[in-house]
């Protein structure tokens, strides 16, 4: 497998890092400044919000699916761990049902079994049992699949196009979608990985930037790209005879319709299609938008999903503390932290301009101290991630941007700052759950703390606990004993 003239010239650098631009959050904004505090004690205060419980700016860590799909993509280098089951939907409910346990049995060519093997996969994951003998049936299956990210849906589809290309034609007969252009490059990274051993198969990118003499036309097998480019190359442009494709693949089928250009242009490129070409649609969650999309680019789909394991906090013990002001949850953090030994903790903030000031007041006190929010670029959020993974520091303070998707097995601690709340400022049960759940993992024992500052989080904090039917101890900071005491 190889890229050749597509191979993404220096020229069209700059189209990359103008797209890699995007992903950059825009800059903080200047906050309003607050009311004084007026110092009386808080849980009796009214409903009020304090000073310090900040409002959120609208682009505070705007919620960014791209940008946290090649996160995910970026700082993940294994499968994640999951003992989910997986429902299956054929469409034909008569054909056996077959699944497959190693990837031999899929009769694979064996440049491709090489390169499976190169990549270092034993065995096929839960997703690839089911989807693997689905996407590679003769005839070929049209396949709705949706599993979380990181369970090996990309190597599925890239097994699934590699073997049915033929060498021979020196023309495009598969096609991946994807939404962003740096989403395509980790997914031809792939390709690329996998096609190792089959240097005949060749891999075309149809991004911006990536520009064809007029009246050329694409000699390589494989083509990935984004939505507006691929319509170009099949329609205005005619690099691409969509007629000849046997395959079409949409991937991150949800942060795709996140864009609704993205979504029109898809459903254009989708309906040039022959119609025996067959149509492989992947999302990581499956909302009813998502779902109408995927059914209109899929006909008559077999549908694979993965059953959510039923996320528990029954290992993670979660308190609360009771303070007056952001000093004062500053000063109970410095209290837990003289009192128990914490491997290492994340503590996150409602704001970007709180989790920068608590990450320098926690430095000033000698803590090695990583600090990640929105404003950074993705390379830079995946690169302080991968510190705190090797334990180059003990404390990561962050907003809700990365609540997801972070494995450190070393997390013991989780502490809300401010708690976690939606943008009209309800409980946001979700993000509650994600933030916690960052320690407990797989079993261990965990520990949460959350700093209650105005009656408004107190209720804010009643209402989780309703939610999840789990009772969150009060805990005085002032009392080294009772610290000790949380983490026996
Ligand atoms: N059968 C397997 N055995 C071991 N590792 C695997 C296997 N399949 C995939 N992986 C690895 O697991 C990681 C996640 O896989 P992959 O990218 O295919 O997941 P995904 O579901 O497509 O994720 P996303 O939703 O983020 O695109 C990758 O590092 C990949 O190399």
């Amino acid at each position: 497998m190889a890229t050749d003239s597509w191979a993404l010239a220096v020229d069209e650098q700059e189209a990359a890092a103008e797209s890699l631009n995007k992903l950059q959050l825009k800059e903080d904004k200047v906050e309003a400044p607050k009311p004084e505090s007026n110092g009386t004690d808080p849980v009796d205060n009214g409903a009020e919000k304090t000073n310090n419980e900040e409002e959120k700016t609208e682009d505070d860590d705007k919620e960014d699916k791209a940008a946290q799909s090649l996160l995910n993509k970026l700082i993940r280098n294994n499968l994640v761990n999951t003992t989910n089951q997986v429902e299956v939907l054929q469409r034909d409910p008569n054909s056996p049902l077959y699944s497959v346990k190693s990837f031999e049995e899929l009769r694979l060519k064996p440049q491709l079994l090489q390169g499976v093997y190169a990549m270092g996969f034993n065995r096929p994951s839960k997703i690839q049992e089911n989807a693997l003998p689905m996407m590679l049936a003769e005839p070929p299956q049209n396949l709705i699949a949706q599993s979380q990210s990181g369970t090996g849906k990309t190597a599925a589809f890239v097994l699934a196009m590699l073997s049915s290309v033929n060498p021979a034609n020196r023309y495009p007969q598969c096609l991946c979608l994807s939404p962003t252009y740096e989403l395509a490059l980790q997914t031809g990274k792939v390709i690329e990985q996998m096609g190792k051993f089959s240097p005949e198969l060749k891999l075309a990118y149809a991004v911006r930037g990536n520009k064809l003499e007029r009246g050329q036309k694409v000699a390589e097998q494989i083509v990935i790209g984004t939505p507006g480019t691929v319509l170009d190359w099949c329609s205005k442009l005619r690099f691409i005879d969509p007629k000849k494709m046997k395959v079409f693949v949409l991937d991150e089928a949800d942060v795709m319709i996140a864009t609704q250009g993205h979504q029109d242009q898809s459903i254009r490129i989708q309906r040039m299609l022959p119609r025996d070409c067959q149509m492989l649609l992947f999302s990581a969650t499956f909302e009813d938008s998502v779902w109408r999309f995927a059914q209109k680019v899929v006909p008559e789909p077999n549908i694979i999903k993965l059953k959510r394991e039923e996320e528990t906090l029954d290992t993670i013990k979660q308190y609360y503390v009771l303070c007056n002001s952001r000093e004062e949850k500053f000063q109970a953090l410095c209290n837990i932290y003289g009192s128990i030994t914490i491997a290492q903790a994340m503590i996150f903030c409602h704001t970007r301009k709180t989790a920068s000031w608590l990450a320098g007041e926690l430095s000033k006190e000698g803590h090695q101290v990583a600090l990640l929010s929105g404003e950074m670029m993705v390379e830079q959020r995946a690169a302080v991630i991968d510190r705190f993974r090797e334990g180059k520091e003990k404390v990561l303070v962050t907003t809700n941007v990365c609540a997801r998707g972070i494995d450190v097995e070393q997390v013991s601690v989780v502490i809300n700052f401010d708690l976690p709340v939606d943008k009209d400022g309800n409980p946001d049960n979700e993000t509650y759950l994600h933030r916690i759940g960052r320690t407990g993992r797989f079993g261990k024992r965990g520990l949460a703390i959350n700093m209650v500052e105005s009656k408004h989080s107190m209720n804010i904090l009643k209402q989780i606990e309703q939610h999840f039917n789990k009772t969150i101890e009060k805990l005085d900071t002032d009392d080294i004993d009772e610290i000790e005491k949380i983490n026996n």
